[in-house]
């Protein structure tokens, strides 16, 4: 199966997807309504699952193997806040040769066991000046800076099952989730770390030259990562109700004379200081939301 669809651009058809979901489902109590992407060094909200069963990538023979340090490769399935819920712990990255429907992939399969809302997290490259490392972004909007240069997830051939074929994009980010986070967030003392953004996807993996972060930064957007974006279009084009988040890990480079370099580790150090911050909120957000 994963070789006949890796030739095409369009990924596994549609019975394919229904099928993967129902057998994933034979491993779990569970019938999830929300489904939770957790970014690099973010997979922690796992554990805040109850009655959980969890799968491993390698007994999914169409799901990929995770390769990134901070990726477990697990689906989590459990209650989180009273609700049902499955975590991929551990995304797929273009970068790791994937190609882009494959990276966005499970999100389908999510819709096809029965989520209605997305939640993505991301370790993401603060570009806006006011940011600092260990803020938290609500992402409002994104720059898919691969699909406008040609490799949107949603290239090849469309199936109207999964969506239309030219999907609207202009709302992916729920505005009810978004203000709902906003209000969480507050209450729970987060006000002052609490942004609001725009976040650009670069196909990575090499972390942005000076240049390269000056031009994102005149393109408007306001933290950048490698990832995210073909999973929300994805939604998007399915129907799901989307919310986004990004963890700011570091401060990209804007000024010659204060060249310093990102590293994955740093990435992973700051995910595992402000994890927990982020757990909070996302735990709160899915106990809130109406499903
Ligand atoms: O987007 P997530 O998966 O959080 O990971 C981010 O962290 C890695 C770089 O350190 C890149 O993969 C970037 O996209
Ligand atoms: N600068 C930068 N920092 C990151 N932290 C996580 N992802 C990224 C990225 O793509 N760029």
């Amino acid at each position: 199966m994963a070789s006949m669809a890796d030739m095409s651009s369009s990924g596994y058809s549609y019975e394919e997807i229904q099928s993967i979901a129902t057998n994933i489902l034979t491993h779990t109590k569970h019938q999830p309504k929300v489904g939770i992407i957790c970014g690099s060094g973010l997979g922690g909200l796992a554990d805040m699952v109850e009655q959980h069963d969890t799968i491993n990538y390698s007994q999914i023979p169409e799901f990929p193997a995770s390769t990134v340090p901070g990726h477990e490769g697990k689906l989590v399935f459990g209650l989180l806040q009273g609700k049902a819920v499955v975590l991929m712990r551990g995304r797929f990255h273009y970068y790791e040769g994937y190609p882009m429907w494959k990276v966005a992939m499970p999100v389908r399969v999510m819709k096809a066991m029965g989520v209605t809302t997305l939640i993505v997290t991301n370790a993401a490259g603060g570009i806006n000046p006011d940011f600092n490392t260990g803020d938290i972004m609500i992402i409002k909007d994104h720059i898919d800076l691969p699909g406008l240069t040609g490799e949107c997830v949603l290239i090849g051939k469309n199936d109207r099952r999964f969506g239309p074929r030219f999907p609207a994009t202009v709302d992916t980010y729920d505005e009810e989730l978004r203000n709902l986070a906003k209000q969480i967030s507050v209450e729970l003392g987060y006000g002052n770390i609490m942004r609001e953004g725009v976040y650009i996807m670069i196909g990575g993996p090499t972390f942005e030259t000076v240049a390269e972060s000056r031009l994102l930064r005149t393109f408007g957007a306001d933290a950048v990562g490698m990832s995210t974006v073909p999973e929300a279009v994805v939604a998007k084009h399915g129907g799901l109700r989307t919310f986004g988040v990004s963890l700011i890990t570091d401060m990209v480079t804007l000024d010659y004379d204060k060249v310093r370099n990102t590293t994955h580790e740093e990435v992973l150090e700051v995910g595992r200081r402000r994890a927990g911050d982020l757990q909070k909120i996302v735990s709160n957000l899915v106990g809130q939301m109406t499903v």
